[in-house]
């Protein structure tokens, strides 16, 4: 209904919106001179350091960025606040002084994607995230904060089209005005595009806790399905990263989630936000060269997500590589020295217990250790005397006729460069010479090569192979789905094993570092072109720019790329700040594989114990203490400036109870299952109900699929918005790819057909659960991986079911 004190209103909050984007206008064409500036002083090449100029050019683009993000819904909110003239005398006389703008004698701020200021830095819109932002979200009528009316702002482009007024303290509203009709509760009606949006207006006083919560330490968060767990981690990213750019600019921020499907649904949030810096990645992400595409069976990933699978890893890299030779045969001064088998294989576990970490980068040092065992070998066997007597008597010909005759003629030429040759017979004679010889360097690149994380777990596809390194890690019957899950590897990775992957890297370790030198034409571990030692191109590069040498481009440090050779990680990402959503579903090593990625991190952990598919909690718990920084929580005490460590381990724990997601209608089906799975544990409450019963139907079994793919579209006929078809996992029998492939076949895009892990932390304005008693079966945690089902839907739920009983239940 039109409102002539509504339009009024909105006329005169237009005024001042438009006066902010005018300076918003004028922002932008300074930060693009600023962008241009850069750019024009990089390509002119003046004096500076090329970092220098990098960092302007960056620092001007991600400028111009947040402008323009900020460019859609500026403004969004309006305090007035009880400070007056005669309260406050300090308070400022004028309209706008001192950053302060007063209307009527009371102070009012203006809420905002970014702040705006005026030419003369006076205050017109302020950062959402600033401090003086907080009562827009804190305030309530119980605790009002000083704030009489809170007004949030509703704007298509730069339009303002509504109004919502909150009034807080009627007694002193006096001369306000209040407009509104209950636009919160409407936003949370909104349809659905298939893409999470930033909630920046309405964010709720519990939620602005978290978002705002100290920042060392870890944060953690709990909250029953829809009660805003992602949305108010989002949200925090970027609080943290405007409130402590420095600190967290530089050393990033990590957001991850369960999977692909769920990272592409929250991507446009923090860009929403003017924050395009954080990395976000799905668990399967995480380690460059491999994505996950599959997740594992139940009984699978039980086993892969242990700790465990540790020791099985640590053999894994001690077995040899499976081309690895046998034998060592070299030939010092005519004789012939060999390591066998037996003896090679007891240094390799030597080394391998010497060198845990550092596997790759051990090259040299394995070099050393076979020429101590060859000269071992050779002294045992007299050959000292044998050698000086053959320099003696120059028998030198006649050897090489023989080894020619064997085909290892040559092959013992002297390698000495420059300086006195050491004696016949004597150890340094013996290293130079062996050193040099083609057989014992390519058995060096053989025997020990730099291995990548993914060629160790691909071997273990050979079930005779990873029943030898399972030990008593693995229940025998499982080696052999073990070892059929890692043949097709790096092609069908699961998420499970992407974290071995990374464990892997870890045990590994980096090759070498190469060391920069002019090319030794005479190096003998230079194998063509190659150091075997570092697996480095070995090129003169005297003639590079020194300064490019030492920064290829700032950018890319401000990036904090990780590099990659040839699937050899040289450098795992470290991050000031790591989100982890969903986080009760995450493996012992999974979380080892976060861990590493933030040593001296502060945390934001997200999660729902209640929605764990994972079954030893217990084992994930202390598997996230260790990787939260090690040990329990502990809390810094009063008084004296923690510790470093003590710091990090604070815990800041926050519950966050109402859902806004599901109507209230939906709310009471996933509250049934949470009984039925959790009996102890408090549904959230839903704050909007929308009249539209859920449809809990019986079909045969045999005709399920039909109605499933009927029920789908007929809601496309009621909803707008998004349509989650949600079915069990594969199974092999009734719920295959196939099946999966023909309920979509068709069906627009708005439809997503989908399984119950995929459906994890996403949401729709109408759900079809399929088989909830297929679902509840699946796995030890079967409910509660239904209970995630039952709660994505927003507006309309259809539930089909053989069973009469679980219509019963669900009813
Ligand atoms: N303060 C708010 N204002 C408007 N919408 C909100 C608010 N808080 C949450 N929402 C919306 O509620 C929905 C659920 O939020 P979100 O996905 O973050 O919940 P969740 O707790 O992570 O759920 P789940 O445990 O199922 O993953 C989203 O559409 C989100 O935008």
């Amino acid at each position: 209904m039109p409102s002539p004190v509504k339009d009024q209103e909105i006329a005169a909050e237009q005024r001042y919106v438009d006066r902010a984007y005018a300076r918003l206008e004028e922002m932008r064409a300074e930060a693009q001179a600023l962008l241009r500036e850069g750019y024009r002083q990089s390509l002119a090449g003046t004096k500076g350091s090329l970092v220098d100029r990098d960092a302007m050019v960056h620092q001007a683009a991600l400028r111009a960025q947040a402008l323009d993000i900020a460019d859609d819904g500026l403004v969004f909110g309006r305090l007035d606040l009880a400070r007056t003239r005669s309260t406050d005398p300090d308070l400022p006389l004028g309209p706008q002084e001192d950053a302060v703008r007063i209307e009527n004698g009371r102070e009012v701020r203006y809420i905002g994607r970014i702040g705006v200021r005026t030419g003369e830095h006076d205050s017109l819109v302020i950062d959402w995230r600033a401090p003086a932002a907080e009562d827009f979200y804190r305030a309530t009528p119980e605790d009002p904060r000083g704030v009489i009316r809170r007004r949030v702002l509703h704007s298509r482009g730069h339009s303002v089209v509504d109004l919502e007024d909150d009034l807080l303290d009627p007694d002193a509203a006096d001369d306000l005005t209040i407009v509104g009709d209950g636009a919160f509760l409407a936003s949370l009606a909104r349809t659905r595009e298939g893409a999470m949006r930033d909630i920046v207006a309405t964010i709720q006083r519990e939620q602005d806790e978290v978002i705002r919560a100290p920042v060392d330490g870890t944060v953690l968060v709990r909250g029953a399905p829809g009660t805003g767990k992602t949305a108010v981690a989002l949200h925090r990213v970027a609080y943290l990263l405007f409130r402590h750019r420095r600190r967290f600019g530089s050393r990033g921020v990590l957001v991850v989630g369960p999977n692909r499907r769920f990272t592409a649904y929250i991507e446009r949030v923090l860009p929403s936000l003017g924050e395009g810096s954080a990395s976000l990645r799905s668990l399967g992400d995480l380690v460059p060269g491999v994505t996950a595409t599959v997740h594992d069976t139940p009984e699978l990933a039980r086993v892969k997500g242990a700790e465990t699978m540790i020791p099985l890893l640590r053999r894994a890299v001690a077995d040899p590589a499976p081309d690895a030779p046998a034998e060592l045969r070299v030939v010092y001064r005519g004789i012939v020295v060999a390591l066998d088998r037996d003896r090679l294989d007891r240094l390799r576990a030597d080394l391998h217990r010497r060198n845990r970490g550092a596997v790759n980068g051990a090259r040299g040092r394995v070099a050393g250790a076979l020429l101590d065992a060859l000269w071992q070998v050779f002294c045992d066997a007299g050959g000292r005397r044998a050698a000086e007597e053959a320099a003696q008597e120059d028998g030198s010909a006649v050897w090489g006729a023989l080894l020619a005759a064997e085909g290892l003629g040559e092959i013992d030429a002297p390698s000495e460069r420059g300086g006195a040759r050491p004696a016949a017979g004597s150890r340094g004679d013996f290293d130079a010479r062996v050193r040099g010889q083609r057989a014992f360097t390519d058995f060096l690149v053989a025997w020990w090569p730099i291995r990548r994380p993914v060629d160790v777990l691909a071997a273990l596809g050979d079930a005779g192979r990873l029943r030898r390194v399972a030990g008593r890690e693995v229940d025998r019957p499982l080696v052999a789905p073990l070892a059929a899950s890692w043949a097709d590897l790096p092609d069908r990775a699961s998420y499970q094993d992407v974290a071995l992957l990374d464990e892997l890297d870890a045990l590994l370790g980096p090759p070498p570092r190469p060391v920069r030198r002019p090319a030794d034409e005479d190096d003998p571990f230079v194998v063509d072109g190659v150091n075997i030692l570092t697996g480095q191109e070995v090129a003169a590069d005297d003639d590079a720019d020194p300064e490019f040498r030492e920064v290829t481009s700032s950018i890319e440090r401000l990036e904090r790329a990780r590099r990659v050779d040839d699937g050899v990680v040289e450098e795992r990402p470290e991050y000031g700040h790591i989100v982890v959503d969903e986080a009760q579903d995450l493996s012992p090593m999974q979380w080892r594989m976060l861990g590493r990625r933030g040593r001296q991190a502060s945390w934001t952990v997200v999660e729902d114990p209640a929605q764990s598919a994972w079954e030893d909690l217990d084992a994930a718990r202390q598997a996230m203490e260790a990787a939260l920084g090690g040990g329990t929580a502990g809390k810094a005490r009063r008084g004296r400036k923690p510790r470093r460590d003590e710091t990090r381990r604070t815990r800041h724990e926050y519950e966050l109870t109402t859902n806004y997601r599901n109507s209230t209608e939906i709310a009471a089906v996933s509250a049934r299952v949470l009984a039925l799975a959790l009996p102890e544990a408090r549904p959230a409450r839903a704050v909007r109900t929308s009249g539209i019963a859920p449809r809990i139907r019986v079909v045969p079994a045999g005709e399920l699929a039909a109605a499933v793919r009927a029920s789908a579209e007929r809601l496309l006929d009621e909803v707008d918005g998004t349509i989650g078809v949600i079915v069990p996992l594969p199974d092999g029998e009734d719920w295959t790819e196939e099946v999966r492939a023909r309920l979509a076949e068709g069906l627009p895009e708005r439809v997503q057909v989908l399984d119950v892990l995929e459906a994890k932390g996403l949401e729709f304005d109408a759900a079809v659960i399929a088989a909830p008693e297929t679902v509840a079966a699946q796995s030890p945690r079967g409910l509660r991986v239904l209970y995630v089902a039952v709660s994505r839907a927003t507006q309309r739920l259809d539930v089909l079911t053989a069973e009469d009983a679980w219509a019963d239940r669900l009813r």
